[in-house]
């Protein structure tokens, strides 16, 4: 019987997937329009400044009942006015459908919002493990002053609702206030 070498590694420091096949997103300042509170702040930014970006593993279809995905989001330090950098955030599209998060570096928090809008925050430090329930958005954000990154598995038919955030956003934004990260109702 044949043993190989894993397909994929997963560097548990930094985050850093490699293996065939890793594909990512970025996502830059001109990407994120009406993400962040502060327009004035915002429009003073680089368009082509980096925010965030994904690097992952999908090793069937999206959409694919019962598989799994597996990937890194690396969040870089920044704030908009006040406001911390930040993933877009979304509810799945499938949205009873949970996903983990566990954190490989930097500092952080994990902004969770219910159907009925209601929005609280975990911490994410490095080995913070986070079970995000059904039906809740979920939004990351880097509270630190170095790149924030953090590993995610979810299904692969959970998808992406991002009209919903788009539209209404969360109830609640994550804002640097005298230094220190706290949760504002928005
Ligand atoms: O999709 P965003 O809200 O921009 O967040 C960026 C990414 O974060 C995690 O890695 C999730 O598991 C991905 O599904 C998501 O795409
Ligand atoms: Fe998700």
């Amino acid at each position: 019987m044949k043993i190989s070498a894993p397909k994929f590694m997963t560097d548990w420091k930094t985050g850093v997937v490699t293996g065939p096949e890793v594909q990512g997103v970025e996502r830059r300042v001109r990407d994120l329009d009406g993400v962040f509170a502060d327009e004035g702040a915002f429009s003073q930014l680089r368009p082509d400044r980096l925010v965030y970006r994904t690097a992952c593993v999908f090793p069937v279809p999206e959409g694919t009942e019962g598989g799994v995905f597996w990937g890194t989001t690396f969040i870089e330090p920044g704030t908009v006015g006040a406001e911390y950098f930040m993933t877009k955030g979304h509810f799945h599209a499938k949205a009873d459908r949970m996903e983990s998060y566990f954190t490989f570096a930097g500092t952080g928090l994990l902004v969770l919002m219910d159907t009925a809008r209601n929005c609280w925050a975990e911490e994410m430090t490095p080995g913070s493990t986070h079970l995000i329930p059904p039906y809740t958005a979920h939004r990351t954000v880097n509270t630190g002053d170095d790149v924030f990154s953090f590993g995610a598995c979810w299904p692969s038919d959970a998808g992406h609702d991002y009209d919903s955030i788009a539209e209404s956003g969360f109830s609640a934004r994550a804002m640097r206030v005298d230094g220190s990260p706290v949760l504002v109702p928005a």
